[in-house]
């Protein structure tokens, strides 16, 4: 069998979704949970491109330990210093140098020549292996450059030093024949291709990302790069659960396979869905909602008969997981810690104590407590400890003649308590405009989305929220029982954020 590194770019490609924004906490939260799933290499972010990715990519290359960490850098040696910094205390630094290669890019946006470009990326690839062990070279919009320039281009930067070599489909424009006929292309025409692993990238532009990394593996491909459930620029880039389990399901075809942990994908991408605030489709393969429901009747009677008439995959194989143990009120700490664990989640004692009276304080509220549930309350507990505010107090008044009023506690870290009230033309008007006068600053909400946690009167809201002031954009989420407390909650989470980026921009100027 052949092995396939999948290379994850959730938090750089990924994070390139219109709308994600995450902070430190939550990429590192990503990061350990990526290497739990036993992705080979993980592409923590481009530190040169801000303070904030920097910071990102240096505390996930000295913690995660079991994947290869990588970083991406524009072929300019600032960018190489800026990523040497970030990544040099992982196991294995590793960088990721790009530069585009078609002749659209190089006319209309880095104005270079061809010539320049090849003595660019040569310079860059040398300077960069000087450093790093292992240098990765990314010839972007490889997929409408001319082949025989890629070709040289490609040989050459192997010569300089380039330890993979990826061949990007940046705009999603190939399909899989085509796609892998580049692939064969270099190997017959790059007389140096065997000393690299090549490497396949590729958007979803015309729902092919999957089908064409598939291509790239039959044309000889080792590595493949994605993100946990196909987020990233535009459409998006190649779904990595899908790639895995295309592997698993037809190894009788492929012959390969990959390392990932199968039983992993599930919660990976209920945590990263979560996180960025990208909903999955319902009928997303291998992590929707109805991936393994069956509606007709005759698929039901054949399931009932045998799984296997209506079933290639198993639900426990992705870790769906039938849960045995019915959480509601009556339940104590030991059903609800093993839940955690089976969850994925190792809290200390102190934390599990914490969670376990907000799971009561639920309970009284909803009979049966689900793994969503249990997720959200996980989840948005640990990503807003050591906030600046916090919300004590929240009232609302609304009746179809009133105007709808708020009146709203907040408490600062040092102690000091803010109490206002405010009028809105509806509920959560009235909750953000009395929040915006607790603040002080003026704040702008660009989004607003509701969910609901597994649906029922008695669910969860889940509320998104996009804000901005002095040209900060940033995201929050509230999780509550009812839909005003999680509005505030939401709003106040982006607040903190906003608060939090504000004060890093103070300390790196003073
Ligand atoms: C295909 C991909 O996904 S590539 C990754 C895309 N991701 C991102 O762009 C997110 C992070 N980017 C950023 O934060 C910013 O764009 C930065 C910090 C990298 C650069 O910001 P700025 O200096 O303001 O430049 P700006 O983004 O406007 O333009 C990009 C510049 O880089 C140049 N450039 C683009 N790619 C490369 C490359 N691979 N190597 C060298 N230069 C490059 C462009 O030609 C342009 O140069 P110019 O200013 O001389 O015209
Ligand atoms: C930097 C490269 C790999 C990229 O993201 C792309 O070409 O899409």
């Amino acid at each position: 069998m052949q092995k396939i590194n999948l290379f994850d770019t959730t938090l750089r490609d990924g994070e390139q979704s219109p709308g994600v924004n995450l902070n430190l906490q939550e990429k590192l939260e990503i990061a350990k949970q990526l290497e739990r799933l036993g992705i080979d290499v993980i592409e923590a972010g481009f530190p040169a491109s801000s303070k904030g990715d920097f910071q990102s990519v240096k505390e996930i290359a000295s913690t995660v330990k079991d994947s290869s960490v990588t970083g991406l850098a524009r072929s300019v040696t600032q960018d190489i210093d800026i990523a040497w910094e970030a990544l040099k205390d992982s196991a294995e630094p590793r960088l990721h140098v790009f530069i585009a290669t078609s002749p659209i890019h190089l006319e209309h946006k880095l104005k270079k020549t061809p010539e320049q470009v090849l003595e660019t990326a040569v310079e860059m690839v040398k300077y960069a292996a000087k450093k790093f062990p292992i240098v990765q070279w990314s010839a972007e919009d490889a997929c409408r450059s001319e082949l025989p320039f890629l070709a040289q281009i490609v040989e050459a930067v192997i010569d300089a030093g380039a330890k993979v070599v990826n061949i990007p489909d940046t705009v999603g424009y190939t399909t899989p024949a085509h796609y892998g006929s580049v692939f064969q292309y270099l190997k017959e025409n790059v007389s140096n291709i065997d000393k690299v692993s090549l490497s396949a990238h590729c958007h979803d532009d015309l729902g092919l990302a999957v089908a064409n990394s598939l291509a790239a593996i039959e044309a000889g491909a080792t590595q493949i790069e994605g993100t946990i459930n196909g987020i990233g620029e535009r459409a998006g880039n190649a779904a990595l659960e899908e790639v895995a389990l295309a592997l698993n399901i037809r190894k009788d075809f492929y012959q390969a396979e990959s390392g990932l942990v199968l039983p992993e994908i599930k919660r990976t991408s209920d945590l990263i869905s979560k996180l960025t605030g990208m909903t999955i489709a319902p009928n997303k393969a291998i992590v929707g909602k109805n991936a393994f429901a069956h509606e007709s009747g005759i698929h039901q009677d054949g399931v009932l008969k045998n799984p296997l008439t209506y079933e290639i995959i198993s639900p426990e194989l992705v870790g769906v997981k039938q849960n045995p143990i019915v959480l509601g009120k009556h339940s104590g700490r030991h059903a609800f810690r093993t839940r955690l664990v089976e969850l994925g989640f190792v809290l200390e004692d102190e934390q599990a104590n914490v969670l376990f009276e907000k799971f009561k304080d639920l309970a009284d509220k909803k009979k049966d407590i689900t793994d969503d549930d249990l997720f959200a309350l996980v989840v948005h507990k640990q990503v807003n400890h050591d906030v600046e505010y916090k919300l004590e107090g929240l009232q609302v008044q609304y009746g179809i003649n009133n105007i709808p009023t708020a009146t709203i506690t907040l408490q600062r870290k040092n102690g000091d308590v803010v109490q206002e009230a405010a009028t809105g033309s509806g509920s959560v008007e009235a909750i953000y405009n009395t929040l915006a006068r607790c603040l002080e600053q003026d704040v702008k909400l660009l989004d607003y989305r509701l969910q609901s946690i597994n649906g029922g009167p008695d669910a969860l809201a889940e509320v998104f929220v996009k804000v901005e002031s002095d040209g900060v954009e940033v995201s929050g989420r509230g999780v509550a029982f009812d839909v005003l407390e999680s509005s505030a909650k939401a709003y106040i989470n982006a607040i903190n954020r906003l608060f939090a980026v504000k004060q890093h921009r103070v300390e790196q100027e003073v």
